[in-house]
């Protein structure tokens, strides 16, 4: 029997979890859900690592937040309805402006990874649209987040 708790343990070391039904709507016509669907995915786990740490609360009244660099994937598994996604966020490294993401979405029903992939964040001043260094408060609630300190490159 897939479990939700047999999935968190292969999302160990994940510190942000989004789970979220798969939709019918999501499948395009090979009966599989559509290779861009991933990037969403990843992109939900994305913001709610971001309001974990502040970032979005910081775009509020600041309009420093964060924009997407890169995203990358390798898909590993099929997807299909009806399945539920469990979408896993953490931050690998933290530049003076950057910082990377590693992703991973397991299938609940195939109990298997589906997709893994990398993003690069940059925080980012939208008054003057140019990057801004990294908040240290931001870089200790990463830290704290992931329960390692995370040096610059
Ligand atoms: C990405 C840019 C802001 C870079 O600007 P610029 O080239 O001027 O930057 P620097 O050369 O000074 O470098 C700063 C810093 O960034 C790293 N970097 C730059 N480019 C890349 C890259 N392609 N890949 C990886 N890393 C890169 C560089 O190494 C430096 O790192 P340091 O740590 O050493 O400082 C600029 O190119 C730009 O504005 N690009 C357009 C961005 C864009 O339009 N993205 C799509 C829309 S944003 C979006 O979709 C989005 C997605 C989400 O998932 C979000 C989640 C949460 C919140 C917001 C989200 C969001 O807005």
């Amino acid at each position: 029997m897939n479990t939700p708790t047999e999935i968190d343990s292969l999302l160990q070391g994940f510190p942000v979890v989004v789970v979220q039904p798969v939709q019918w709507g999501e499948q395009d016509a090979f009966g599989h859900v559509n290779n861009t669907v991933y990037f969403r995915w990843y992109e939900s786990s994305r913001i709610a690592y971001a309001q974990k740490v502040g970032l979005m609360e910081l775009h509020q009244t600041e309009r420093i937040g964060p924009i997407l660099a890169s995203v990358s994937t390798d898909y590993r598994r099929q997807i299909t309805f009806p399945d539920t996604v469990h979408i896993g966020a953490r931050v690998s490294r933290i530049g003076r402006a950057s910082f990377s993401m590693e992703h991973k979405i397991f299938s609940r029903s195939q109990l298997a990874l589906a997709a893994e992939g990398t993003s690069t964040l940059v925080v980012f001043n939208y008054k003057t649209n140019k990057p801004h260094a990294m908040p240290d408060a931001v870089r200790r609630a990463i830290e704290n987040l992931e329960g390692r300190s995370l040096s610059s490159d």
